[in-house]
């Protein structure tokens, strides 16, 4: 019955016009040998990034690895303990200088929306605006609500919104100052996966509209690669690779990069000939020196079945539908575990069958044992 439906069971309004957010203007945010500790603990250690202007970066790492540190100390919400940050060469914190937050021209977004309660949409989104005068600020205010599709709940209050609502009004209210840099905090996890979609596709148009420098904080590599111009990946404080989205995923590092962006098959093995010998042939290992102790990764769809003959042997132990893949489980001899395999087409094999495992070189990256 639609009159008995509440807000947020409605459909989302539409957002706004694209190419109608206002303008920043960006600066350069440059981390130089930044670190940070709660008390004798190093939260942040020896961080250097340059995030040019107008790019979009994604810091991202698991729970705890200093991504939400580094973000509070690019707003100035954290003091370094030794290293530098500026912004466009003007040094906003070192050991012993600590700018505001109000002074640096940035605009903040977290997870929980962070709206004040007690006050209407309208002046949330006026909230950061105070140097303008008041009629100045309602019109910017209702031109950024207008952009995230939002005018029509200016006078109403966050209760009255929906999650997803309330994150649109904290973008609005994040943008309307015009800040030079955009930082934001894990912004859609407190959103389900198909609103989360939606409004990160949308806050990403946004973003490249006010073409504001941007760190966005996540701990899902595929949000990451869906938004970022560069990912910097964190573990323990430090970063481990700074690159695009392709690098990252092509050219990882090392076997901690490779294990955060794809599902892997890994065989053990020593390097001979400038190969590791697995059951599935010989694995090139540039880089690496004979006799050096290997992990060969195989990503689960770089590995195709085929009927016995053309390829390395194999029975099927298991398969299960997932929908656009089809997962199988593959025994081998001479590895102790299964091999997993994605494979798209529809494929006959059932449990027990005798298989051919080839395998596509694009797949295989091999590193030195950690
Ligand atoms: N206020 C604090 N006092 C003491 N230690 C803290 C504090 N905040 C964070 N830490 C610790 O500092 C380290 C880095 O935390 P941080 O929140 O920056 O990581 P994160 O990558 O953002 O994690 P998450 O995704 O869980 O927020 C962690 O070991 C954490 O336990």
């Amino acid at each position: 019955m639609p009159g008995t439906q509440t807000r947020k069971q409605v459909e989302q309004p539409r957002w706004g016009r694209r190419g109608t957010a206002g303008a920043s203007i960006a600066a350069r945010l440059v981390f130089d040998d930044v670190c940070h500790a709660y008390g004798d603990a190093l939260s942040v250690d020896g961080v250097s990034l340059d995030v040019r202007p107008g790019e979009v970066l994604c810091l991202l790492g698991r729970s705890g690895c200093g991504k939400t540190t580094l973000l509070r100390v690019a707003a100035g919400l954290e003091p370094v303990l030794s290293g530098t940050v500026s912004m466009d060469g003007r040094i906003v914190s070192a050991a012993t200088l600590l700018e505001p937050p109000e002074r640096r021209g940035i605009g903040l977004m977290f997870q929980d929306y962070a709206l004040f309660p007690h006050m209407t949409i309208l002046a949330n989104v006026m909230f950061g605006l105070k140097s303008l005068d008041r009629t100045e600020a309602a019109r910017a205010a209702r031109a950024a609500l207008a952009r995230v599709g939002l005018e029509a709940y200016a006078s109403d209050y966050p209760h009255a919104l929906s999650g997803g609502e309330q994150q649109r009004v904290a973008l609005a209210r994040a943008i309307v100052p015009r800040p030079a840099i955009l930082l934001m905090d894990e912004p859609f996890s407190g959103l389900d996966k198909r609103l989360r979609d939606v409004v990160r596709d949308e806050t990403l148009a946004v973003l490249k509209e006010t073409g504001a420098t941007a760190i966005v904080v996540t701990h899902d590599p595929e949000e990451a690669m869906r938004m970022a111009d560069r990912i910097a990946l964190m573990r323990g404080g430090r970063l481990v690779q700074v690159g695009t989205p392709a690098d990252l995923y092509s050219a990882p590092a090392d076997l901690f990069v490779a294990r955060f962006f794809a599902e892997m098959n890994e065989i053990e093995g020593d390097v001979a000939a400038g190969a590791v010998a697995t059951p599935l042939g010989a694995m090139p290992a540039p880089g690496l020196a004979d006799g050096t102790a290997a992990v060969v990764c195989v990503r689960l769809q770089g590995l195709k079945l085929g009927a016995p003959g053309a390829g390395s042997p194999g029975r099927v132990l298991r398969r299960r539908f997932l929908g656009e893949v089809t997962l199988f489980e593959v025994a081998v001899e001479g590895l102790e575990r299964p091999l997993q395999a994605r494979v798209r087409d529809d494929v006959a094999f059932a449990a027990g069958d005798e298989v051919a495992i080839t395998v596509d070189a694009r797949d295989v990256l091999v590193f030195a044992k950690d």
